[in-house]
């Protein structure tokens, strides 16, 4: 078996990915956002406070036949942009690009912090990280895919994410013919929950690959690129307008300017990141000054690849071989 569902950018910066899934019966469908770097799959619900839910979709376990409450279990979640939510759990069907997993742990907030209020293109996550890193207590749950993964053609997942256009998440199967190269595979450290990987070196502009290892985490729910100092720098440097804006906590540029692409190799293969793909948007509607889509990561302590580095590629997140498998787009 497989499951195949389209994912559409939210706004015209492509800072979220949006996919429909359905829950419960008759079926609830609710937009979400699809996470490898966490691994809860929490909805905004009939138990949300109104003035929280205000302009989302919600899904209500009462109007579920198929609903059951996962008795004494809460769930609470901080993300690294410190964005959060929390709440109790209810079992339930939930279909994703037509493959339904029958008893699914589906985490309805109580509680949701602003910066979700305030995102009201989405009505939650799905989390496609490893089980490991799920916050259900005292029982902690499976994330969809791991329920489903016994049950598809090849126990992994595809992202194919893409600037302003509908892109897909494909599970069970790899259809290589959305990617341009080769899939080059590399291992994958799920130990902390998220897909951690290492690059084998980056460069900017097309020139030679330095070689330095550089780990971080496949994560489709971060918008940026997030890399080390030195690395963000050397690329700055070719771009004439570049500053460190302290109001927008990153490196702006006039949006005139042609910005370099930038690579970086992993599992054998270089995956190039056009110029285009690193303006990310003007600061607000209508300025002449753009955020860069390529941002530090020394705050962070993780360097992440995000939605600016995964549209460059068909990203196979394979669980069975404990792997990724990265392929020019
Ligand atoms: O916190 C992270 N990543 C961190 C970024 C900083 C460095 C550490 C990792 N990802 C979150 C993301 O920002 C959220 N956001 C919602 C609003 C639109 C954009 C997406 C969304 O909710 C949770 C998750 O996805």
């Amino acid at each position: 078996q497989t499951g195949s569902a389209n994912t559409n950018p939210s706004d015209s910066a492509d800072d979220e990915y949006i996919t429909s899934v359905s829950i419960g019966t008759p079926a609830q469908v609710l937009p979400l956002d699809f996470d490898t770097g966490s691994s809860d799959l929490w909805v905004f619900s009939s138990e949300t406070p109104k003035s929280s839910a205000s302009g989302h979709v919600t899904y209500s376990p009462s109007k579920s036949s198929t609903a059951k409450k996962l008795s004494g279990s809460t769930w609470s979640i901080e993300y690294g942009d410190k964005s959060s939510s929390s709440g109790d759990v209810y079992t339930d069907v939930v279909t994703i690009g037509g493959f339904s997993v029958k008893t699914q742990a589906v985490e309805s907030a109580t509680k949701v912090s602003t910066q979700f209020v305030q995102d009201t293109v989405i009505s939650g996550l799905v989390g496609l990280g490893f089980d490991i890193g799920n916050q259900v207590s005292p029982r902690p749950q499976k994330t969809w895919f791991s329920n489903a993964a016994s049950s598809l053609a090849e126990p992994l997942f595809t992202a194919d994410l893409r600037h302003q256009e509908t892109g897909s998440y494909n599970f069970g199967f790899i259809d290589t013919s959305l990617a341009k190269g080769t899939i080059g595979y590399t291992p994958a450290d799920g130990s902390e929950g998220y897909w951690g990987f290492t690059a084998t070196g980056y460069s900017v502009g097309g020139a030679q690959l330095n070689r330095n290892s550089i780990t971080g985490i496949a994560d489709t729910g971060t918008t940026l690129l997030l890399l080390p100092d030195n690395i963000v720098d050397a690329y700055y440097n070719n771009v004439e307008s570049a500053e460190y804006d302290d109001s927008q906590e990153g490196v702006v540029f006039d949006c005139s300017e042609d910005l370099p692409s930038f690579s970086f190799g992993v599992g054998g293969q270089t995956i190039t990141i056009s110029g285009d793909l690193l303006n990310l948007t003007p600061i607000e509607e209508g300025s002449s000054t753009c955020f860069g889509g390529l941002q530090s990561s020394a705050d962070i302590g993780i360097n992440i690849f995000g939605d600016v580095a995964l549209k460059a590629a068909l990203v196979v997140f394979d669980l069975g071989n404990e792997r990724l498998g990265w392929a020019q787009k």
